[in-house]
This record gives structure tokens, C-alpha cells and sequence, in this order.
């Protein structure tokens, strides 16, 4: 457990290519992935997989696919985590509700125990998921290892009440899986490293590759730190993508420039 006297994680983040339609394959490769994750020599403390993994933007066929109250993969993910003493931030899924199916992170800590549950809030209408998928209602707070945290799935980056809302919280990190398309490559970076200076806490994003319906992904899943430093960046392939952070410099850049106290709720809220 990391406490005040050690705030350092190490990070990898599972860029994959995700089948659409296709629970089993991608079941099978997120487990490969996870492996080779945790065989690495310097073994990471927190895991993190991309929006939407198991059943990729099936959305004609997602009450069919979606997993019933994500009990396939809160089975598998919180074996892993329990077998190998390691954090993982289980991406989104697909999850069927029983009235309906929703956009969902998972995270589960060292010891297999479930410690977020976040329905994405705002459902992307150019992909059609409002058609498809029911809203969440909550932000996605959670304590990592004795730090606050804090998930937002792919089109919630463009809302920065919901980030400053989190950080306001104490959010240190940001944890982003997303399935974030070709053309908008600029935006993604740009909004990522916006969300992470303006609310100096880590930002870690986790796109997917590839194409699916005549969509292309260009992953470019980063780690970017509380002064918008990027420390790790992959390219459109599929990779793992390693960082080492330490949370205790948002404390040391919310010090220097103290944006939080500074704020005028009061005169734009
Ligand atoms: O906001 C965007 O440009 C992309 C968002 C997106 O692809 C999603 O939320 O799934």
C-alpha cells in the first residue's frame, strides 16, 4: 500500500485493437495483455484498459453482447488483481443493466475488491450511444491505494466541470479509457493536457486501435503529468504503455500555483 511517504506507481496501459461484436476474442486478448503486463520485470501497480473493450461499438447488437451485470468481467478482473496483488482500472464495458445497457468502468484494488462502478454521463450522439446505451448519473470518484482518484470515460474530456468537479474533490489522477477517432487527433491531445493543467493532477488516457465500421482509432493512449508534461505517448499500434508517477507533485504544483484557492466560485458558478 503506498501511504504519504510513497506516492510513486507504476503504470502500464493496454492499447489494444477491440473486435466489434466479439465478447470471446477480446476477452482472450485483454487476459493476454493482462499477462504480459504483470510478467514484466518491473511489475506495475496500476493496469488500465480502453473504453468499451469487450464488446467494442457493437451498438445494434449491444443488448445481445453487453455482459449481464458485468459479472463475466468483474469474475475475471478480480481474480487477476487478486492473484497478482495488482490495481487495474477495467477500462468500460459494456454492461446489461437489465433494463438497458450502459458504458462502465470498473476498478478493482490489490486484494480483488471492486472499488468503482462509473456509468459514463454523457453519451456521444455523433456515434449514435444515445440511441443505444443508458446515461450513468454519477462522477467517478474513487481512493487508489490511499490516494484519490478519479475516472471519465472518452467524450466526458470534453467537459471541464466534470474534471474540475473531481479535482475539487482531490483527485490526483485522472484515468481516461476511450474509444477517441481519426479526425480529431488534436483535439484529444489537447483536451487531455488542458484537463491536466488546468486541474494539476495526472491525466492517464487509454484509446484503442484500429478500425471498426468505417471508424479508425489512433490510440495515442498518454500519461501526462500536473504541468501537462507528456511522459509517455504510443503510437497507432497496439502496445503497452509504461510510466512511473508520482502523485505527490500535484501537491507540489497545486502549492506553487494554488488555482483552487484562487477560484471565484462565486462570480461564474
Ligand atoms: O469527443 C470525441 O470527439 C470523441 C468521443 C468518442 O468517440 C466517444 O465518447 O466514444
Amino acid at each position: 500500500m503506498i501511504n504519504s511517504m510513497n506516492s510513486v506507481l507504476k503504470l502500464a496501459v493496454i492499447q489494444m485493437n477491440i473486435e466489434a461484436g466479439n465478447p470471446d476474442a477480446n476477452y482472450a486478448k485483454a487476459q493476454r495483455y493482462l499477462d504480459e503486463a504483470v510478467a514484466a520485470e518491473s511489475k506495475p501497480d496500476v493496469i488500465v484498459l480502453p473504453e468499451m473493450w469487450n464488446t467494442g461499438y457493437a451498438l445494434t447488437e449491444i443488448q445481445q453482447l453487453a455482459d449481464p451485470r458485468g459479472q463475466r468481467t468483474k469474475a475475471m478482473i478480480s481474480e487477476f488483481c487478486r492473484r497478482h496483488a495488482v490495481n487495474v482500472i477495467a477500462g468500460s464495458i459494456s454492461e446489461h443493466r437489465g433494463d438497458g445497457v450502459t458504458n462502465t468502468i470498473y476498478a478493482f484494488d490489490r486484494e480483488g475488491k471492486e472499488v468503482l462502478e462509473y456509468s459514463k454521463i454523457h453519451l456521444f450522439q455523433l456515434m449514435n450511444e444515445h440511441l443505444h446505451l443508458q446515461a450513468g448519473d454519477a462522477a467517478g470518484a474513487f481512493t487508489l491505494e490511499s490516494a484519490p482518484a478519479a475516472a471519465m470515460i472518452c467524450y466526458d474530456i470534453r467537459f471541464p466541470e466534470l474534471a474540475r468537479k473531481l479535482a475539487l474533490g482531490g483527485a490526483k489522477i485522472l484515468f481516461v479509457p476511450a474509444e477517441w477517432p481519426h479526425p480529431r487527433l488534436h483535439h484529444w491531445r489537447t483536451l487531455l493536457q488542458a484537463r491536466a493543467i488546468e486541474n494539476q493532477m495526472y491525466v492517464v488516457s487509454c484509446n484503442t486501435v484500429g478500425e471498426s465500421g468505417g471508424t479508425s482509432f489512433f490510440g495515442h493512449s498518454m500519461v501526462i503529468d500536473p504541468w501537462g508534461e507528456v511522459l509517455a505517448e504510443a503510437a497507432e499500434e497496439e502496445t503497452i504503455v509504461r510510466a512511473e508517477v508520482d502523485l505527490g507533485l500535484a501537491d507540489e504544483v497545486r502549492g506553487r500555483i494554488p488555482v483552487f484557492s484562487d477560484r471565484r466560485p462565486a462570480l461564474y458558478e
